[in-house]
């Protein structure tokens, strides 16, 4: 991110953010309501058109890049498939229009515990399905790059603990992960690295270990920071 700034008339929702993600390493994305998180991350996936700088994906813009789905998997916050739609169709729809082949689309439903609901439509899939059926979406093209806006929202104690070890396996590999999110206690698990913003300002751009030396939690260290 490079002086990133995103006005909406009056509000300025991202105020000349400039940070690197790093490789190798999951970095959580922390900030209060509205601090910019995802707006930031819709920037970052050309979602939203920046009002000023610029955000690159190993130096180009998201949509200069060849084959999206191969480079980064996002999961951004809400549903992201048609109610009326199977998983798999789904899965199958996003994989073709990738070339991603078929069998990977199995792969990812049953990495991501949703094997058996495979053939169930997305509407009725309760918030943990949803947000399973997002993170296979993410998974699909098996990208060096995670961006992912609170995934853990609505996971049950078992999804957490496996989206948690898939997340720190994927920073072993040498990938880029980051991830944002309310729940401190599960950032301190996860991340190494921690990028913090507030009124779309940077804050913090530290270790976890750095970020909370001297407080007695992430949530002390993080409420002091943003000043709460
Ligand atoms: N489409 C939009 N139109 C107008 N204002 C917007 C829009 N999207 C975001 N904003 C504003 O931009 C600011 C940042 O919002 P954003 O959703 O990026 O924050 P966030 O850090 O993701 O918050 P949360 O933790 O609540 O999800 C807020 O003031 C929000 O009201």
């Amino acid at each position: 991110m490079e002086e990133l700034t995103k006005r909406y008339g009056s509000t300025v929702a991202v105020d000349g953010l400039s940070f690197a993600v790093r490789p190798g390493c999951v970095t959580g994305f922390l900030g209060p309501n509205g601090a910019g998180k995802s707006t930031t991350l819709r920037m970052i996936l050309g979602l939203d058109r920046p009002s000023g700088g610029r955000a690159l994906i190993d130096g180009r813009a998201y949509a200069g890049l060849d084959r999206p789905l191969h480079t980064v998997g996002a999961l951004l916050e809400g549903r992201c498939a048609h109610p009326g739609r199977r998983a798999r169709d789904h899965l199958l729809y996003l994989a073709r229009s990738n070339s991603i082949r078929d069998a990977r689309v199995g792969e990812v439903l049953e990495l991501v515990g949703l094997g058996a609901a495979a053939h169930r439509r997305a509407g009725g899939f309760s918030l943990g399905m949803g947000q399973r059926l997002g993170l296979a979406a993410a998974l699909l093209g098996d990208p060096p790059i995670l961006l992912l806006d609170e995934p853990v929202n609505g996971l049950d104690p078992e999804g957490v603990h496996w989206l948690r070890t898939l997340l720190r396996g994927y920073a072993a590999q040498g990938r880029t992960v980051l991830v944002s999110s309310h729940l401190m206690a599960e950032t301190a698990l996860t991340a190494d690295r921690l990028i913090v913003i507030a009124g779309g300002r940077l804050i913090a751009d530290v270790t976890v270990d750095e970020f909370v030396a001297g407080a007695p939690s992430l949530e002390a260290a993080f409420l002091k920071a943003v000043g709460r």
